[in-house]
């Protein structure tokens, strides 16, 4: 099938080509030629032909009238001859000429010289008179002196002593009495005598007419106005008039012979080919030439014709190229073409479009087929055209000319509400119109356009649009004599789930505290994430009384209150507002940000969770805090730094067995500053590395430095900030720390958070890993506040436990402190670990703990972070009382 099919695509393309005129008209031309060529030559042929044997026949015929004149000729001489013959024998040799002049039968000396011969050859009678030469020697006397024959002699063209002229002499034989030889009558003729039937009108300059005897010698031979004689015959042998090659002059000529009666001559006639033939050569010339001529005319404007036909081709065939190109392209395009000419009125305004040829693209888009949208009125197939412009585009393009594009959402029901742009072109007579379905990149736009200026996780509004609408939102107000709240939300807690759950159920929270702060809102207001736990609301066209928005402001922090199902875990956060209003705190984007900033760090510092209106003085503690992040820096260079120890004492014994190390900042101009202020500041700058350093490093040498001066041997424990412990050369410090200061490694406990540990849990018991290895003590600090599970609490490489102070300051009065202290000393020694309950204030606190079997504690209680000094004094202290016990 595909073969046949292969086959006739072959032949049709075979005969397309054959119907090419560059092609076929050469053919057709090659033809003609070729009949033009058979034609002439064909004629040529046949005028040669007849041109060839008109010659012969008019050699023919001229031999015939030769032949008649020479004969006449002949038989005169030979009449003459006969008549002088017997008038010699009837007059004797003497006598018969004058017998003869006086009969008037004596023929002119003109014409014929007559003479008589004696039998001794010498001349005894002549006319004219030539006296007594002797012809002894000739030839004719010769042959009568030795033939009996009674046959004219006829001599060749000769000159003797008696007739120097060039003549022939014609001789009978004398006989005397008995028959014996007596002499001869000769008659000496010119030979030109024989050739005066030469007509140049019929002959021409090179025909030739004459006698040769049958010793092949001519007599005479006329050649146009010469006569000559000698030489020898040529080889014809009939009076055919055939072409033979004469050979006293190589021309070819139509020869006839005809022997002459009673006289051993033949008469010869002889037309020249090239005179003969001359009409017909010049025939012939014409007819070459012509045909020649027609020919060279014929192959030029065939030649011409296939030129123009061939560029034609080549021209038609590019288009055609061209045309399954942009068809073949046009189909492929994701574009849909629309090729339109347009229809105008009486007056040539454009009335409508017509489409004229469209693709596969166009076909989809506007829902019909080719055949359905070809010749249809682009108005009645998309009536709203006219409405919505893109006639009126369309119509401008097709008269004035240019490119118009243009984007538009489409009502057409194929495609409604799809994107689309249109880029429109005029061509001759119309426009084309290429439409493109941009909806997929429109969504994309829109897409980026909203993840700019949203945030990714929740869908709010990020910072950028926040300061955007609140852009407008004072503009607004500006206008209208109206005021704007702003208020600035962090939350509560939330570092704690998102450091003891991970970032998943910290984003998740996120989310879901960002839905519920939403719901609270009106659609007016606007609800964004500024970042991190930080929350903005706009509220727009606020009358002038902060009072007014107290109230949703308290239904999005109880909202944000409501526990939270994380995981498994419930968790609970709060968040505190700081509120300003346009115009009375600031009136522009910035500074309502920064005191709404502000407002929010004083509610964080009244106790969390609440709002907090801005007052002015407020904007004092974020400079302070500046302030203190200048003072941090060079605090450490400053020596401003100092450590105090806070005992840890065994519940049971009293016994102080450990200290912790509690930085204090000495600020040359704020006083002392707690680490509460600052710790959470050097974190956030990087600082709490070289601080970090130098704690460990001074903890360490004084806890030596109790060593050598005899003191009972007490545990160093240092805290660890997150920054610290995921700092890559953190054991490493820790090593040198101890190596500088010689403490053994046991002697000394890192005081990590439960919170940190989870924030990269397998990193942090790698490293916890390594420092228990060293063989350095580790304890979590502040348990309870996060959210490690039981699975992950026994992969830690820790020896302690400490509840925080927060379960053990209501310890005596809160159940549920006390149900968490509880579960925390039981689920410690359960995993082998003491517990150290932190922050004992009181003896009720004390008593509740060493009832419940916890092992150690650290507080006021007992004593608060002392110098090392007072350590000192307390250690001595103890060691005088134990020694004192043993004694
Ligand atoms: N990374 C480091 N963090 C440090 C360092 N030094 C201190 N800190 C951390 O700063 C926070 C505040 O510390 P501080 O003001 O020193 O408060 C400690 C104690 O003074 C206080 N405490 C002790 N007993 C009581 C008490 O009975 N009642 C009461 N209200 N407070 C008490 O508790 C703080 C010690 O807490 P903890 O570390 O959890 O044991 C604090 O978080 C420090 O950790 C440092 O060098 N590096």
């Amino acid at each position: 099938m595909a073969s046949a099919s292969a086959d006739k695509a072959g032949l049709r393309r075979w005969l397309g080509l054959g119907l090419e005129t560059h092609i076929s008209l050469p053919v057709f031309a090659a033809i003609l030629l070729v009949v033009i060529w058979v034609v002439t030559l064909r004629t040529v042929a046949n005028d040669r032909e007849a041109a060839h044997l008109a010659a012969r026949a008019s050699s023919q015929e001229m031999i015939d009238t030769y032949e008649a004149q020479v004969a006449r000729n002949l038989g005169s001489i030979d009449q003459t001859l006969k008549v002088l013959k017997y008038s010699v024998e009837l007059n004797g040799a003497a006598g018969a000429l004058p017998a003869l002049n006086r009969q008037g039968l004596l023929p002119s000396g003109l014409v014929f010289m007559v003479t008589v011969v004696d039998r001794d050859g010498r001349i005894v009678a002549s006319n004219p008179p030539l006296g007594g030469a002797s012809v002894a020697s000739q030839p004719f006397f010769r042959f009568h002196q030795h033939s009996r024959a009674d046959t004219p002699y006829v001599s060749q063209t000769t000159t003797d002593e008696a007739n120097p002229d060039w003549h022939i002499h014609f001789s009978r034989r004398l006989n005397d009495a008995a028959g014996g030889f007596a002499g001869a009558v000769v008659v000496a003729v010119d030979p030109a005598y024989f050739t005066s039937g030469y007509e140049r009108s019929r002959m021409g300059e090179h025909g030739a007419l004459g006698l040769f005897g049958s010793d092949g010698v001519f007599r005479a031979l006329r050649v146009g106005d010469n006569v000559a004689w000698g030489g020898g015959a040529p080889a014809a042998s009939d009076d055919s008039g055939a072409l033979v090659l004469s050979k006293w002059d190589g021309r070819r000529r139509y020869t006839s012979v005809r022997r002459l009666h009673g006289f051993s001559l033949t008469a010869i006639v002889g037309l020249a080919e090239s005179e003969q033939m001359a009409a017909f050569e010049q025939q012939r010339r014409n007819y070459l030439w012509l045909a020649g001529s027609g020919s060279a005319a014929l192959v030029l404007v065939v030649a011409l014709v296939c030129v123009l036909s061939w560029q034609m081709t080549r021209t038609r065939r590019r288009i055609r190229r061209f045309q399954e190109t942009y068809a073949a392209a046009s189909e492929a395009s994701v574009d849909a073409f629309f090729v339109m000419r347009s229809i105008c009125d009486d007056k040539g305004t454009i009335v409508d479009f017509v489409i004229e040829a469209t693709n596969t693209r166009a076909e989809k888009m506007s829902g019909m087929s080719k055949q359905e949208l070809h010749g249809q009125q682009l108005c009645v197939v998309m009536p709203s055209y006219r409405d919505n412009g893109i006639f009126d585009d369309l119509v401008k393009v097709a008269i004035l000319g240019g490119v118009h594009e243009a984007e538009w959402q489409s009502n057409h029901p194929a495609i409604d509400q799809r994107w689309l742009h249109r880029q429109v072109v005029p061509v001759e007579g119309g426009v084309v119109a290429i439409v493109r379905d941009i909806t997929e990149r429109k969504l994309a736009e829109e897409r980026i356009r909203h993840m700019a200026h949203h945030d990714e996780l929740t869908g709010l509004p990020n910072r950028s649009l926040i300061r955007d609408r609140l852009d407008q939102a004072i503009r607004h107000a500006r206008r209208n004599g109206r005021c704007v709240a702003v208020a600035f939300i962090d939350l509560d807690g939330f570092k704690l789930v998102n450091d003891g759950l991970g970032h998943n159920a910290g984003d998740e929270l996120l989310k879901v505290v960002g839905a519920r702060m939403a719901g609270c809102m009106r659609r007016d207001d606007m609800l964004g994430r500024f970042g991190g736990d930080e929350f903005v609301i706009i509220l727009a066209d606020q009358p002038d009384d902060p009072m007014a928005v107290a109230p949703v402001l308290e239904k999005i922090r109880q909202a944000v209150n409501e526990p939270i199902l994380l995981d498994s875990q419930e968790v609970q956060v709060g968040c505190s507002m700081g509120v300003v209003m346009y115009p009375r705190d600031g009136d522009d984007p910035n500074t309502l940000m920064m005191n709404a900033d502000a407002a929010m760090y004083r509610a964080k510092e009244l106790g969390k969770n609440a709002f907090q209106f801005y007052a002015r003085e407020m904007n004092a503690s974020v400079e302070e805090k500046l302030v203190l992040l200048e003072g941090l820096r060079n605090a450490l260079e400053c020596r401003q730094f100092s450590l105090l120890y806070q005992p840890k004492v065994d519940l049971r014994s009293g016994r102080i067995f450990g200290v912790e190390a509690l930085i204090r900042w000495q600020h040359p101009e704020h006083g002392m500053v707690s680490p509460a202020r600052f710790i959470a500041l050097a974190e956030e700058s990087g600082l709490i590395i070289p601080i970090g350093d130098w704690v460990l490093q001074t903890a360490c040498r004084q806890a030596r430095a109790w060593c050598d001066a005899g003191l009972p041997r007490v545990t160093m424990s240092v805290n660890v900030s997150p920054r610290q412990f995921e700092e890559k050369r953190l054991v490493e410090r820790i090593a040198h720390a101890l190596h500088d200061s010689g403490l053994p490694a046991r002697a000394l406990e890192i005081e990590v958070t439960e919170g940190l540990i989870m924030r990269d849990l397998a990193q942090s018991v790698g490293k916890m890993g390594e420092l228990k290895a060293m063989g350095v003590n580790l304890s979590i600090d502040d348990f309870g506040t996060g959210y490690s599970s039981l699975s992950a609490l026994k992969s830690f490489p820790i020896s302690t436990l400490k509840i925080d102070k927060s379960f053990v300051s209501d310890l005596a009065d809160n159940a549920g402190d006390q149900a968490i202290a509880l579960a925390v000393i039981s689920l410690g020694h359960r995993l082998n670990l003491r517990v150290l309950a932190e922050g004992v204030e009181t003896e009720q606190q004390r008593r509740f703990l060493l009832d419940n079997d916890c092992d150690e504690m650290q507080g006021y209680l007992f004593s608060r972070p002392l110098p090392p000094a007072e350590v000192e004094a307390l250690l001595r202290r103890q060691a005088a009382e134990a020694l004192a016990g043993a004694c």
